[in-house]
């Protein structure tokens, strides 16, 4: 098991904001984390990097509590692609590569230095071999998340977390990412925010609702249209894709909106 979350709680200051959840993440697995917007999940997925401690449960990454690791070992076992996690200063490809090899460097040792292997393995896997000269700032959009990702993929852990990383991202850039993703066949724990893409990439998907794990199993189950309307308050109909023949989403305005966080009244 690449990751094992139970009975987690967060409360950021006396707010709770996820409560109860059990999620897991076994080798090679890829598992997609949905839900509403404020629901929960990049507290969640805070949990799995300790950058946000339980307020109860247990992370377990790769079998071992977090609270017992040090920040370097997370790091060797978890690698992170943020949300907007575009660093403000203009670094090369290659420079923000290096980064994620910082896990495995000694103090003051220089990750280009020791050779570059792994760094020049993952532009490869995300096809920027070409551009590792080039800086972040002159890249499209779809590459620098590729770069982003290419960093995670240095970094070498065996799980790979990533927050929305189609945002701001075309759908051809979207689906190549995905791709990608799917390509490396590493455990991975995704938060997407379209259920289309979720349903098409994820092996198994999580739904947290107002903070609590709803439902979870294969996608075509998980997002029935009972639950879609319910977390999401659009109402839902599931078709047959004409090309691929798998699920497609279809969705329709309803008159409510549904509450999302948890302790939150009536009103999104
Ligand atoms: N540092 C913080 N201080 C106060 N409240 C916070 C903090 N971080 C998160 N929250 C609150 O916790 C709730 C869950 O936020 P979180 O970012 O985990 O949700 P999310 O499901 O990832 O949302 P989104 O889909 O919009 O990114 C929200 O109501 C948010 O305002």
């Amino acid at each position: 098991m690449k990751v094992e979350l139970s009975g987690v709680s967060v409360r950021i200051g006396s707010t709770p904001i996820v409560a109860d959840c059990d999620l897991t993440v076994k080798d090679g697995e890829r598992v997609g984390l949905v839900g509403p917007n404020g629901s929960g999940k990049t507290s969640l997925l805070r949990t799995i990097y300790r950058a946000l401690d339980p307020f109860a449960g247990r992370v377990a990454l790769s079998g071992d509590d977090v609270t017992t690791l040090g920040q370097r070992e997370v790091a060797r076992r978890a690698a992170l692609v943020a949300q907007d996690s575009t660093p403000d200063f203009d670094f090369t490809v290659e420079e923000i590569v290096a980064m994620g090899r910082g896990p495995w460097l000694r103090t003051f040792e220089s990750a280009t230095g020791r050779g570059d292997a792994p760094i020049t393995a993952a532009l490869e896997r995300v096809r920027l071999a070409d551009h590792r000269r080039r800086r972040l700032s002159t890249l499209s959009g779809g590459e620098r998340q590729r770069a982003l990702v290419a960093r995670a993929l240095a970094q070498e852990s065996p799980l790979l977390l990533l927050d929305e990383p189609t945002n701001h991202l075309d759908v051809y850039a979207a689906l190549e990412l995905l791709e990608l993703v799917r390509d490396l066949g590493r455990a991975t724990l995704c938060v997407l925010h379209d259920l289309n893409l979720a349903a098409t990439y994820c092996d198994r998907i999580y739904v947290l609702h107002r903070g609590r794990i709803v439902a979870d199993g294969p996608p075509a189950e998980v997002l029935n249209p009972e639950l879609v309307e319910t977390v999401f308050g659009v109402a839902c109909t599931h078709l047959t894709h004409p090309a691929t023949g798998g699920l497609l989403l279809a969705f329709s305005p309803r008159q409510t909106a549904p509450v999302t966080a948890l302790g939150e009244g009536t009103k999104r």
